[in-house]
């Protein structure tokens, strides 16, 4: 099915472009990119349910929210207090949390999916949501580096699912990767371009490929730093120094890695090592293993490649 580029609808009116308005959106997954893409959602007016296993990191990311909010009206309202208190009173009430998801999803336009990257674990997932979600009801993946395709592979709205690929940290990274199957709809597609509008952020799309096209760039960047690391050519804080202020990039590989999360970068590197088995690019790290296997998960937990007070 021929998509509709972005910028360019081929020869078609207006009246041909139809998406659904997406106003309830479940998101599943109340970590690091779950609570982001949750407070983005919110403050851009849409109801937000944000769903995880366990409570207490629902709690946690409410907290986090309210805290990154007041961040943003301390800036942006800065002479406006009232207005300030108004836009952060009207975002925290969009958030509701829930450890139901089957329950939850009963009423929402687009369940975004943030879990963890596992493919069998989202393929669950989506697939219980299937039965229970309404029939028009938009699934999506903010998925790294699996297939949309095998993950939609579990559900029968193959034409309703769709990759929303967002960045961390979600509200300050403007890029979100919008990606299509070829069973999504064009209706489908349509309305997780005008989602992502909705949220101020920048949308680009391709195929539904490895990593699509940060990632697939990215993570060869970031595994030849690991492999100069582990060769002994250079320290992890020289490499970092050097692509800061060498490439002007915000940070260096290693930083941006505890910040990622090192356990869902060795999600990646199993998945991808697995599927590429004679390429020695994706040949495992010992020294990511052994973080990982040590609990050194990075920022999130403390200590990675470096240490967090
Ligand atoms: C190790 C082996 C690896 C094996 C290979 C596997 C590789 C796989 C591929 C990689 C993984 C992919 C992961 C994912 O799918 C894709 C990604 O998300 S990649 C990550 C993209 N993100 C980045 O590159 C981030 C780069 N860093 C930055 O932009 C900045 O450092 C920062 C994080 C924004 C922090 O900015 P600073 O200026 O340093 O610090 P401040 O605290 O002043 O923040 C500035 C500004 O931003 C606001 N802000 C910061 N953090 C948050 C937050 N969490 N939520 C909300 N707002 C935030 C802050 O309020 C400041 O705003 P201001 O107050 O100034 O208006
Ligand atoms: N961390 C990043 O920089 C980043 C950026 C873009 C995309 N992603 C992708 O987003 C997803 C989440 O990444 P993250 O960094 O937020 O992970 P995270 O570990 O911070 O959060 C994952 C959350 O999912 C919850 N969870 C796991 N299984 C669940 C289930 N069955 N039902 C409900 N909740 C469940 C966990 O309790 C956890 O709170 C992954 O697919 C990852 O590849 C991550």
């Amino acid at each position: 099915m021929a998509f509709f580029t972005h910028h360019i609808c081929r020869g078609l009116s207006s009246s041909a472009v139809r998406h659904v308005v997406i106003k309830n959106v479940t998101i599943i997954g109340g970590g690091q990119m779950g609570a982001g893409i949750a407070q983005v959602a919110a403050s851009t007016g849409h109801a937000v349910t944000l769903v995880d296993t366990n409570e207490d990191i629902l709690k946690k990311a409410v907290k986090g929210i309210e805290g990154n909010l007041k961040r943003v009206v301390k800036k942006k309202f800065a002479d406006k207090p009232e207005a300030g208190e108004e836009f952060l009173q009207k975002a925290m009430q969009n958030v509701s949390i829930s450890t139901d998801a089957g329950s939850v999803v009963q009423g929402t336009d687009l369940v975004v999916e943030a879990i963890v990257e596992n493919l069998k674990v989202k393929q669950d997932l989506f697939g219980g949501l299937d039965k229970l979600a309404p029939a028009h009801t938009i699934f999506a993946s903010n998925t790294s580096s699996l297939s949309i395709t095998d993950i939609a592979s579990s559900t029968n709205r193959l034409d309703r699912f769709g990759g929303l690929h967002f960045f961390n940290p979600v509200p300050v990274m403007r890029l979100v990767e919008v990606i299509a199957t070829s069973s999504t709809s064009q209706e489908t597609f349509d309305s997780l371009l005008n989602f992502s509008k909705m949220l101020g952020k920048t949308s680009v799309s391709c195929k539904d490929t490895p990593g699509f096209i940060v990632n697939r760039l990215l993570l060869p960047y970031i595994l030849d730093a690991v492999r100069m690391y582990e060769r002994g050519d250079g320290s992890k804080e020289d490499i970092d120094i050097a692509m800061k202020l060498g490439c002007g990039y915000p940070m260096g590989p290693f930083e941006l890695s505890d910040y990622v999360g090192l356990d869902t970068m060795k999600f990646i590197m199993d998945g991808w090592s697995a599927a590429n088995p004679d390429n020695p690019m994706f040949a495992q790290s010992e020294v990511l293993n052994k973080l990982v296997a040590e609990g050194k998960f990075g920022k999130k937990t403390g200590e990675g490649f470096y240490k967090y007070k």
